[in-house]
């Protein structure tokens, strides 16, 4: 007999719209999951629905307008995550292979595709978050709210769990063949700006709790292979030697802090001192986004243009993210045929 498989494709979520109500909506489902901000129930419900989400819905509904303007009136993380959906169906249109896209936050909600996906009874379900690195924050949410759901299906099928790639040929194929469309020697300075985590977070995966004994940004271990700093920095020594780019030339950065007690270097604090130096044109990488979102289009593409161009720069251009480039589609079909 044949196997039934679904595949359940997670991104991290958007808003409905730019409305504030709608990007409240979003930010008070995002900032209240305890993997996000992973302090007491009692503290995390004061700080998050009395101070941050008041305070940053209005600004960052702003900031989504500008997203969705750009865009034909929809966010691109849910366009593409729709495209990924639909190309990889046509991929596995004559198998009994159906792919589903879930949202961690908003809609379409893990809820509502958990759901059509029992109801369709499949002898096997893939769970794909789609984030090539680990963090707690995204992966670990991801997986946690979906087999949270699934526990409770009558019928549990056999289940896989696609973690983390950040090393995977195909994703780092695609990102080397994004960047062909730019002249690498015309850039004073290469940025790989990864978003960024608070250390509390980075620090947990460790026995010792320190990510600093680790020489996270060095190499890559059986120790650390967890840690969202070490995959970023093995990442990019990945895409830099594929590229030809010396360490020298390159900058690992972090972008997105809520507060300073994030990983470090911050990307805008780069931008502003290579702006500071001197400094024409730069170029910054996004891997840690498969697809372009509020923080590459309009954190790096917009708000560090201005940043650099205040401090005496003049351009700086984004490799576009994964989106629905031919490689990625399949790497992707490639990673679900792996455990058919
Ligand atoms: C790469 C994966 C991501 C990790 C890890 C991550 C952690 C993380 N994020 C916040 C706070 C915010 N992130 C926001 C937007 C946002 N974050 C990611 C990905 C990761 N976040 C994406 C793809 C996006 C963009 C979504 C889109 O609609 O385009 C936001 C909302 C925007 C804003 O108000 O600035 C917040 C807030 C925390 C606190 C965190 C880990 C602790
Ligand atoms: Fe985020
Ligand atoms: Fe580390």
């Amino acid at each position: 007999m044949k196997k039934k498989v679904g595949v359940l494709l997670i991104n991290l979520g958007t808003p409905d719209s730019p409305k504030v109500s709608d990007v409240r909506r979003y930010l008070t489902e995002f900032l209240n999951d305890p993997r996000v901000i992973d302090i007491s129930w009692l503290g995390r419900k004061l700080l998050v629905n009395l101070i941050i989400v008041p305070f940053r819905a209005p600004k960052s509904a702003k900031i989504y307008k500008a997203l969705f303007d750009s865009n034909n009136g929809v966010s691109p993380l849910l366009e593409y995550g729709e495209i990924l959906k639909a190309k990889l169906g046509d991929k596995f249109q004559n198998e009994d292979v159906t792919i589903e896209l879930a949202m961690r936050y908003g809609n379409p909600s893990l809820n509502e595709v958990c759901a059509r996906m029992e109801k369709a009874g499949y002898d096997e379900v893939i769970v794909f978050p789609l984030f090539p690195q680990y963090a707690s924050s995204s992966t670990g949410s991801a997986l946690e709210k979906a087999l949270r759901l699934i526990r409770n299906w009558y019928v549990i099928p056999e289940l896989k769990v696609i973690s983390q790639y950040w090393d995977n040929p195909g994703y780092i194929n695609t990102i080397v063949e994004r960047a062909k469309k730019y002249n690498i020697s015309e850039y004073d300075h290469i940025l790989f700006s990864y978003h960024g985590l608070p250390v509390r977070q980075v620090d947990k995966v460790y026995e010792d709790r320190n990510c600093d004994n680790h020489d996270c940004d060095k190499e890559i271990n059986e120790e650390n292979r967890w840690c969202y700093k070490a995959t970023s920095y093995a990442t990019t020594r990945l895409i830099a030697e594929r590229l030809g780019i010396a360490e020298k030339d390159y900058t690992v950065c972090f972008q997105s802090r809520l507060d300073n007690e994030w990983l470090e270097p911050f990307s805008d604090k780069v931008v502003e001192a290579w702006g500071k130096k001197g400094a024409k044109k730069l170029l910054a990488f996004s891997p840690a986004f498969v697809a372009d979102c509020l923080e590459t289009t309009i954190e790096i593409g917009d708000e560090y243009q201005e940043i650099f161009e205040k401090h005496g720069g003049e351009r700086v251009d984004l490799v576009e993210s994964l989106n629905d480039h031919p490689l990625w589609i399949d790497t992707c079909e490639k990673m679900i045929r792996e455990r058919l």
